[in-house]
């Protein structure tokens, strides 16, 4: 697996750039223009209570939500990238259900070799392997299928799905929400892990500021389709909110005691 890349001289200033981005269902408006930007290797967070639209803003950047307003993914239209296999892989997406993400009669070296095999990529064998070892899990878990692994191991199989396309960019859709506090603590010392390694750029959406203030040093805050404030890391443990919406997250989230009991590294 890759190490941190380089960012191309000719590369774009941000790996993501939303501007204005609005999606309407039917009458009603759940995303109300939104901009933000993510810079190449950064870990965004993206929070919000349920029914907030975090996750209609992933499904836009993916082509699966109607969109209107700008969306460039590493300087190409999310829309354009969308239509187009070659530039799919570069970006990937991990779901909240590890359960729902994995096809139940697959073996996980089917699971990890269908993007492969879709993306005419070679070298299986090794990929596999490699993928495997990236997110900890031993060489024989190859041959499990979904139901003989736990929930932490299926995210891990999840991730490894992810990565093993090399992807620049990784979406993160609560990707500890479904699991264990033991195991959630797990598998974000992975992600974070693999943010430092790889020098992937990630949204990682959630509704747990301690859980996102963990991995992301910068963090959008979204209340009813809108975009209300960004804190950085320093902000949300000292409770340094402007907005009443902001507060009322800190205040739910107790993060001086979280941070106290946390046993993430
Ligand atoms: N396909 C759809 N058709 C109509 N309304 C939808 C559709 N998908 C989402 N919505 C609505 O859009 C709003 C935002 O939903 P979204 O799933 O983005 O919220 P969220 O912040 O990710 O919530 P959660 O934390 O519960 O996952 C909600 O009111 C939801 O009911």
């Amino acid at each position: 697996m890759k190490h941190a890349r380089p960012v191309p001289v000719n590369a774009p200033a941000n790996a993501l750039d939303v501007k204005n981005l609005c999606v309407t269902y039917g009458s009603a408006r759940v995303v109300n223009d939104v901009s933000f930007s993510v810079a190449h290797g950064e870990c965004l967070g993206l929070i919000g209570e349920s029914g907030s639209g975090k996750s209609t803003i992933l499904k836009a950047l993916t082509g699966t939500a109607p969109a209107a307003g700008m969306m460039e993914i590493l300087g190409m239209p999310a829309s354009a990238r969308a239509r187009d296999k070659r530039h799919t892989r570069s970006v990937q997406m991990v779901f909240q259900d590890p359960y729902a993400a994995l096809h139940p009669r697959h073996s996980v070296e089917r699971i990890l070799e269908e993007p492969l095999a879709i993306q005419g990529i070679g070298d299986r064998e090794a990929k596999i392997r490699a993928s495997l070892a990236s997110v900890g899990l031993p060489l024989g878990f190859r041959f499990r299928y979904p139901h003989q692994l736990s929930g932490g191991q299926r995210q891990r199989v999840a991730i490894a799905r992810a990565l093993i396309l090399e992807p620049e960019v990784l979406l993160l859709d609560e990707p500890t929400s479904a699991l264990d506090v033991s195991v959630q603590a797990e598998v974000l010392n992975l992600l974070a892990k693999l943010h430092r390694e790889h020098g992937l750029t990630m949204l990682f959406v959630g509704h747990d500021l301690g859980v996102i203030a963990h991995m992301c040093a910068r963090v959008i805050v979204l209340n009813k389709g809108e975009l209300v404030e960004t804190l950085m890391r320093d902000q949300i443990y000292s409770g340094q909110a402007t907005q009443p919406y902001t507060k009322q997250l800190l205040r739910a989230t107790k993060l001086e005691q979280r941070s106290a009991n946390r046993n993430i590294a």
